[in-house]
């Protein structure tokens, strides 16, 4: 009875395994084609999209001549419709924050007309603009600004090229497939095989052929619209040396086990009296469950820093092999191969997410480890079975838990050197992320930091993702508190200052590649530094209400939750920076990355086109920094109409205002203006 059913469902093992194993083929060397496809970047395609050029050395500013005589009106039709606008400030001798005018009055950022001139004298009719003074920071505005068109034409037409590429070579897989189909007919014909073996092939080839029409339909493999990836090397390098080194070690941690199961399954069920089908079921648990791991990788646990998670995953492929080492009981072994295949698919994916946008490398990477493994691995159990470790202990047992030991070395110093979270307890960390949350350790709350005293003056600031609305909302606060006789400065992170041009030039232009996280984080801190020293302060001092749009909370949330850098020393950084200012008020407007991204209408720049995971992350990161701070936060969703969140946000700084008038001179005068819609 049981040789019956183990005949009768041999065909179907191993028809589902050479179904798995050819359809992984082609998936693998399709996802490898694309990747190559846009690792290439080819140049300029004759259709690839080109931004308008403007004459060199004019600003295509509305309203605002390269003289720079003329101010911004401050009404809300501008704020919702220039992304581009003018934040100039800074005087020759030191940028002096501009003072609010009365209501109505046409309000430029800050600084005066000196200033103006002063950030205009880098705009150079003969030759091109060096510093982009009015754009929201993106390549291709400034070079249109600039005329200079070629810049542009590269890098939109990089995307454009290489989906264009990855179309041609998924164009010829349909081809692939006939060829593959009408070989396996004459196998058929004239080598009169096994029926099984042609029941493989015939399901294998119409997997394969389907999946081909899929993707050429398609045109590639979600991603190919992504941000354009710089060379392999520029990409490893983004990783830092601790980080390249871990990723090789998590790569073989996470592939040796794979390899060597892999190649020693056979003889391993030999041993267990398992037989081709009891190999076949480890074949199909192994590749459903790495099929599951890639696609669960990454999805699973969102908050949870990827590269824990590739540590983690590596070190858990290489524990399940030795429990499949060590399991001497094929249905544990049928299943926790299972597990396994989860593990290192798990581990792939994190690792793909590691190194952004290029994952080609980690292929060849796991690939190589695949095939070392597969050789070594039933050499060694030849080598040791003939010995015959024990009696109950197989030479392939042994191989494998060999294997799983190498494995499991690498896999701990892959999570060492990986690990970015240093100092944060991994278990409330991973605690954290299961409640779907980012972890943030008590002595990172910025309340930490100490507050700085100050006389007067009120300082909010609005947060949130891209294109939730910060620009709009805060320039209609601002409105709202000068037509009640308050002196207000409305500002922004980063490039309120001169010196804060040209660091928002650099840190949002796309053309700046290979910039480490650290030091991202450093320019952000720099940029408001300068910010709080010439523009925040004073204006404090003097007793205005200070609005901007992005503070601290900005690059704990980007550069902390975003990049995965430590919280806590980030926010040390930048206490040290601000001399631990702190804002009376920060309004959080939450929006969906995809929503406030398609609100946006010029092209995305360097942290906008971040892949969507890490605009997700910056969404929780600021819930949890507003959770960790809820009196200092208004949090509001910014999917509502306008006018709804302008009423809230009003209502809640009149909570914060101080008497507009001094007691002294309310004494005198008895007036007091009431603030009312
Ligand atoms: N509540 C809202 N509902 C719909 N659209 C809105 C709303 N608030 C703002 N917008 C629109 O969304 C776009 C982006 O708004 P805004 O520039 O204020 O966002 P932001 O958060 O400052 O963007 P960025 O991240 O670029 O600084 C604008 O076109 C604006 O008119
Ligand atoms: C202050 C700050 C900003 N960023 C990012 C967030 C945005 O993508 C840009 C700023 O552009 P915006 O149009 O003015 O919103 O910079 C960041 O990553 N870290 C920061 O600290």
């Amino acid at each position: 009875m049981a040789d019956l059913l183990i005949t009768s469902l041999r065909p179907l093992i191993w028809t589902s395994v050479a179904t798995v194993l050819v359809s992984f083929l082609g998936v693998l060397w399709g996802a490898a084609a694309s990747s190559s496809a846009r690792a290439l970047a080819w140049p300029l395609t004759e259709d690839a999209p080109r931004k308008p050029q403007a004459p060199r050395g004019t600003r295509t500013e509305a309203g605002a001549p390269p003289n720079g005589t003329q101010p911004h009106t401050d009404d809300a039709t501008d704020a919702a419709t220039d992304r581009t606008r003018s934040f100039v400030s800074g005087s020759a001798g030191g940028a002096q924050p501009h003072t609010g005018g009365s209501a109505g009055e046409g309000q430029p950022y800050a600084g005066g007309a000196a200033d103006r001139t002063a950030a205009y004298e880098v705009v150079d009719g003969r030759t091109r603009v060096d510093l982009p003074v009015v754009t929201g920071g993106s390549s291709a505005a400034r070079a249109a600004d600039a005329g200079d068109a070629g810049d542009v034409g590269d890098t939109a037409s990089t995307d454009h090229a290489a989906r264009r590429m990855a179309r041609a070579v998924f164009g010829v897989a349909p081809v692939a497939a006939l060829v593959f189909v009408l070989t396996s007919l004459l196998a058929d014909k004239l080598l009169n095989s096994d029926d099984r073996v042609h029941l493989a092939l015939y399901v294998a080839a119409v997997v394969f052929a389907l999946s081909a029409i899929v993707t050429s339909v398609v045109g590639g493999l979600p991603g190919a619209d992504g941000p354009v990836p710089d060379a392999p090397v520029a990409l490893f390098r983004r990783l830092g040396p601790s980080g390249i080194r871990g990723l090789r070690f998590a790569v073989a941690a996470s592939a040796l086990p794979v390899g060597a199961l892999l190649a020693v399954a056979r003889v391993h069920t030999g041993a267990l009296h398992g037989g081709d089908p009891g190999y076949g079921m480890i074949l199909c648990t192994l590749a459903a469950g790495l099929a599951c791991g890639l696609v669960a990788g990454p999805r699973v646990l969102r908050p949870f820093s990827r590269r824990r998670l590739l540590g983690l995953s590596s070190i858990a492929s290489a524990l399940l092999l030795a429990v499949i080492a060590v399991g001497l009981n094929l249905v544990v072994v049928v299943f926790v191969a299972g597990f396994l295949g989860v593990a290192a698919g798990m581990a792939w994916a994190s690792a793909e997410a590691v190194v952004t946008d290029n994952p080609l490398r980690v292929r060849t990477g796991t690939v190589l480890t695949l095939v070392v493994a597969a050789i070594a691995a039933p050499l060694a159990a030849g080598a040791i079975g003939g010995r015959h470790v024990g009696r109950d202990f197989p030479g392939s047992s042994a191989a494998l838990l060999i294997t799983a030991v190498i494995a499991l070395v690498a896999g701990l110093i892959a999570y060492r050197l990986l690990d970015e979270r240093t100092g944060i307890p991994l278990v409330p960390d991973l605690a954290a992320a299961l409640r779907g949350e980012v972890y943030v350790p008590p002595s990172a709350a910025p309340a930490a930091a100490p507050r700085r005293t100050r006389e007067r003056g009120v300082f909010i600031v609005f947060e949130g993702g891209e294109g939730a609305g910060k620009t709009t909302q805060s320039r209609l606060a601002a409105i709202w508190l000068r037509e009640h006789g308050y002196e207000v400065v409305t500002t922004r992170e980063p490039g309120a200052t001169k010196t804060g041009m040209r660091l928002r030039a650099l840190l949002l232009d796309r053309e700046t590649t290979g910039l480490s996280s650290r030091a991202e984080t450093l320019l952000y801190a720099a940029d408001r530094a300068d910010h709080v020293a010439n523009v925040i302060q004073p204006a404090l001092e003097r007793g205005a209400i200070v609005v901007s749009d992005r503070f601290v909370d900005s690059t704990l949330a980007y550069q902390g939750f975003g990049r995965q850098q430590p919280v806590e020393e980030i926010a040390a950084v930048n206490a040290w920076g601000t001399g631990g200012l702190v804002p009376d008020l920060t309004v959080l407007l939450e929006l969906p990355p995809e929503k406030g991204l398609n609100r946006l209408s010029s092209p995305a720049d360097r942290i906008e086109s971040e892949p969507r995971e890490f605009h997700e992350r910056v969404l929780s990161g600021f819930r949890a920094l507003a959770e960790a701070e809820p009196d200092r936060y208004l949090v509001l969703d910014a999917s509502r109409p306008e006018a709804e969140i302008r009423r809230e946000v009003r209502d809640r700084i009149r909570d914060i205002l101080p008497d507009p008038v001094p007691a002294s001179t309310e004494d005198a005068t008895s007036t007091f203006p009431a603030i009312t819609d």
